[in-house]
């Protein structure tokens, strides 16, 4: 057996992560490319979407991570449960959303325990920057949706304050204090962790509106 090394954590500042990835040939990896696309940033090992897309074989699932090692086991998983409603791709979704995805090609995503990355010169390098949510914005369909949830209360409360700034998502009215359950009832790894140690999640949904050029506030 060969053991493979993967790191704890990643920069995707550092200079190695800024090449764009293109797209892959979506009807290579998904057998009906039109279903809707649920797409989960940061999956790690994929553990949620190995199991939502069993649960919803009508839906597609993109799991995005920039270790690769983790994309590579997940999407041989994939493969030893012939899964061809899900795929896993090796990227940095700051530099790589546009390229990944055309505009309006989301149906729905979800951001759960991204990085905390706690000391205050690192805090550049999490995920949900306010560039990264006028990309996903382009991406996602005007009735889409986000979910985000941390362990993390100050990690939680930056997402919900730069989703809440973004003039093309709304908090579902179920989400006007943090949501005490995850709706779609499968967690991920970090999440069966946290309530196994009996320690708090914060969680929040966003609806998406507006179309993909108003979404362009650059
Ligand atoms: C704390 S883990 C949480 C994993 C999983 N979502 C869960 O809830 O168990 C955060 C994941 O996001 C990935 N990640 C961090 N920054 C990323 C980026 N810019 N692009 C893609 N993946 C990223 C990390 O490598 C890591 O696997």
């Amino acid at each position: 057996m060969t053991l493979v090394r993967v790191r704890q954590h990643v920069n995707p500042l550092s200079q190695r992560y800024q090449v764009a990835t293109p797209a892959p040939a979506w009807d290579r990896v998904f057998q009906h490319p039109l279903q809707p696309l649920h797409v989960d940033i940061g999956c790690a090992k994929g553990h949620f979407l190995l199991a939502m897309a069993q649960q919803n074989p009508t839906w597609n699932y993109l799991g995005m991570e920039i270790r690769q090692p983790l994309v590579d086991q997940a999407n041989l998983k994939c493969q030893q449960l012939g899964l061809t409603n899900l795929h896993f791709l090796f990227c940095n979704v700051n530099t790589s959303l546009a390229s990944i995805l055309a505009p309006g090609a989301i149906a729905g995503a979800t951001v759960q325990f991204p990085d905390p990355w706690f000391k205050r010169r690192h805090q550049k390098r999490r995920v949900v920057q306010p560039q990264f949510l006028d990309q996903l914005s382009r991406c996602l369909q005007g009735d889409g949706f986000l979910f985000v949830q941390s362990d993390v209360l100050a990690v939680a409360q930056e997402m919900v304050e730069r989703i809440d700034a973004h003039p093309h998502f709304t908090r579902r009215a179920d989400s006007q204090s943090w949501l005490p359950t995850n709706p779609f009832q499968v967690m991920t790894e970090r999440e069966r962790v946290t309530l196994d140690q009996g320690k708090p999640v914060y969680r929040c949904w966003f609806d998406h509106q507006g179309s993909q050029e108003m979404s362009d506030r650059s």
